[in-house]
């Protein structure tokens, strides 16, 4: 495949934090309606990886990117690109939940809002109803949209962030270890979200979980000391992994 027949592609980034290099000349490629797992241990520069990829890095003064990332071929880091719009078609959740001090109706409706996709108020009802249930949130909160976001629980909270996240119409998501500050129902309420979600997104998931990468993701990325060491299919990468290093991660040998 051409670089542009990829939704996103990375060629050679590497991320300084100062002098200190903390991803190493990684190159992959995120496709459309496949759910992408970067697992590794702590400090491996997943998260750092993660967050070039809507350039969420330009946020830490102290961080530096090098190398080439495109998404449908036109590269991010170009001075030209529209930053806000960028984060707008690359999404992201984080691993606390981080609503508006708003209500549920506003934590969905604020970025449609400032981005100019409902024209009239009964558009931005039908986007907040839509985003609300593709996120699974819809049935538990349709009676209470004015209740404030931060009242709900932390599940119903992530997912919130979720529906705010899908109500700008991003093409891609990206999710930084979003259930691991949950319970085991609101984590498998957020599996199954991610499982019906592939369809329409491109979804990169960091997870610390294992089991959680080989259940939710196609394809799995195994980073190492800033390194990507292995990446595959997520069945392979599990059963049949290539590198020594992959083997002794994932058989428990260290992380
Ligand atoms: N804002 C920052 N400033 C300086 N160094 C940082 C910053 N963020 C991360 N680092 C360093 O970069 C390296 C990679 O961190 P990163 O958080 O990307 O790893 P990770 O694999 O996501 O880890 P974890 O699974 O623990 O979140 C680590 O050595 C970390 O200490």
């Amino acid at each position: 495949m051409t670089q542009a027949a990829h939704k996103m592609t990375a060629r050679d980034v590497s991320v300084f934090y100062g002098d200190k290099q903390a991803v190493k000349n990684v190159s992959i490629d995120i496709d459309m309606d496949h759910v992408t797992a970067f697992i590794g241990p702590s400090g491996c520069g997943k998260s750092t990886f993660l967050r070039t990829l809507n350039r969420m890095n330009d946020t830490i003064s102290s961080a530096r990117v090098e190398g080439a990332i495109t998404l449908d071929g036109e590269n991010i880091y170009s001075s030209d690109m529209d930053v806000v719009q960028l984060r707008a078609r690359v999404g992201m959740v984080f691993q606390k939940p981080n609503p508006f001090p708003k209500s549920i109706f506003e934590n969905v409706a604020y970025g449609p809002r400032i981005h100019g996709l409902a024209p009239s108020k009964a558009d931005l009802d039908l986007i907040v109803e839509r985003s609300l249930k593709r996120a699974g949130l819809w049935e538990e909160v349709k009676d209470r949209l004015t209740d404030s976001g931060t009242a709900l629980s932390g599940g119903q909270q992530q997912r919130l962030c979720i529906a705010r996240a899908i109500a700008v119409d991003p093409e891609v998501i990206l999710m930084d270890e979003p259930a691991s500050a949950l319970d085991p129902i609101a984590t498998a309420k957020i599996e199954e979200l991610i499982h019906e979600l592939r369809g329409r997104y491109a979804i990169v998931i960091v997870t610390h979980n294992m089991q959680q990468a080989a259940r939710v993701s196609q394809r799995t990325a195994f980073f190492h000391l800033g390194q990507l060491v292995e990446y595959g299919e997520t069945d392979q990468i599990f059963t049949a992994p290539r590198q020594e290093r992959t083997k002794d991660y994932i058989t428990g040998r260290y992380g």
